[in-house]
């Protein structure tokens, strides 16, 4: 059946990389026999620069539209010092809200082939399996008021740390339903010591644990989970937490799989569409000069031919692809040990697609054989 893509490619790298999941979608389409049709939107900075604003009413139409929605990165230098409303993250921001995405998943596996890449030991990231649950429509990034504002005559600034129980309440319910399908054990993680926002999320994964009595519930402090993420990550399975915490642990996590530029992710509602987009930023150092990794892009479009469409065995040859191409030895830089040559964003998304295709044909030929 035919699916509906919208495009968001946004800023930077993200040009790059959004070009690399749709040619990686065409060799799926042409493999299996689907019809992905894409469409394109702009937004964040390119968007400020064609319309003056990062989110237009046609793009947030055309992704309501869609039956899924891709997402590069927004933002640079370029738009660093605009006043707040024209900034392109808010554009981001609005689109999470607009398609009320309230629940953002962020895998983090172990790559046995970039064991060498990661500052960490391989004893200690070897077989890291972790699912982080951000909270994605609330807390400090939507709470008002958030500006500047005089006190007793001083320049001061305020921002807002907001939620309603019912917000909390969904997204760690959605934690223990994914905890299920795992190793069914769910880590929240809050400043209860110090926020009453932390201190009512602590209550209400309680409360939610309550309903869930095959998963293991364990609350950890953000500053120390910060610890464990680098000294003891195997200890993770789901790990639920605000929309904060969440953004700088997933930076963190990445780490264990070698780069920011290897994870992928999924922002989902109640109802679609969804949105699939990397972790990482437009990385304005990197960028027009074809270095990025395109995987943390590929594998979100991955998460989107599972999640959105059911498109299982698809999500899993992708990902087989982009093990292949590992395991025979291209690296983008932020993956490469000493030594390693280094191969381009354009080289990198050949080689899955090569390996994608080839592998079709391999098993067309077993086929005959079978
Ligand atoms: N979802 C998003 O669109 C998103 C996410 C994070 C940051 N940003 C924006 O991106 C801009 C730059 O932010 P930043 O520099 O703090 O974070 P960043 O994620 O863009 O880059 C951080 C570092 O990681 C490297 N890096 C990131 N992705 C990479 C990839 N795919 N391949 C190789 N290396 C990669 C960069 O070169 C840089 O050194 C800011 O405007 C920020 O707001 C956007
Ligand atoms: C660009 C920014 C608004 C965004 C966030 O903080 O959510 C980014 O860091 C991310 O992780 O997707
Ligand atoms: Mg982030």
């Amino acid at each position: 059946m035919k699916k509906r893509i919208a495009v968001l490619p946004g800023d930077g790298i993200g040009k790059e990389v959004a070009r690399g999941a749709v040619e990686i979608l065409q060799a799926v389409g042409e493999r299996f026999g689907h019809q992905f049709d894409f469409s394109y939107g702009k937004i964040g900075g390119t968007a400020i620069d064609e319309y003056g604003t990062p989110l237009t009413d046609e793009t947030i139409q055309l992704c309501k539209e869609s039956d899924a929605v891709l997402l590069g990165a927004v933002g640079g230098p370029k738009w660093d010092k605009a006043p707040a409303h024209v900034r392109p993250e808010k554009g981001l921001l609005k689109l999470r809200k607009d398609l009320n995405l309230y629940a953002n998943l962020r895998p983090t596996s172990y790559y046995e082939s970039l064991a060498d890449s990661s500052p960490l030991r391989k004893e200690v990231i070897q077989d890291v399996d972790m699912l982080i649950v951000r909270e994605l429509t609330g807390g400090l990034y939507f709470g008002k008021p958030s500006e500047r504002v005089q006190d007793n005559g001083q320049d001061a600034v305020v921002d807002t740390l907001y939620y309603q129980k019912a917000e909390m309440y969904r997204v760690i319910k959605l934690a223990f339903e994914l905890a299920q399908g795992r190793k069914k054990r769910v880590t929240s993680i809050d400043k209860a010591n110090v926020l009453e926002s932390s201190r009512m999320w602590r209550e209400i994964a309680e409360e939610v644990s309550k309903d869930f009595p095959d998963v293991t519930l364990d609350h950890m402090l953000v500053d120390n989970a910060a610890m464990q993420m680098v000294k003891n990550p195997k200890r993770f399975d789901v790990v639920v937490t605000e929309n904060m915490f969440g953004d700088i642990l997933s930076d963190e996590a990445s780490v264990l799989t070698g780069s920011l530029g290897m994870l992928p992710s999924a922002s989902i509602s109640e109802k679609g569409p969804y949105l699939f987009e990397p972790i990482h930023g437009s990385a304005p150092d990197i960028a027009g000069k074809n270095m990025a990794n395109p995987l943390a892009m590929i594998l979100s479009a991955a998460m989107m031919l599972r999640v959105s469409f059911g498109m299982e065995e698809e999500a899993a040859e992708v990902e087989r692809a982009v093990n292949q191409v590992l395991d025979a030895g291209f690296r983008t830089g932020d993956i490469a040990s000493f030594g390693q040559t280094h191969s381009s964003t354009t080289e990198m998304i050949d080689e899955v697609k090569a390996v994608l295709l080839e592998n079709e044909a391999i098993m067309h030929i077993m086929g005959a054989y079978a």
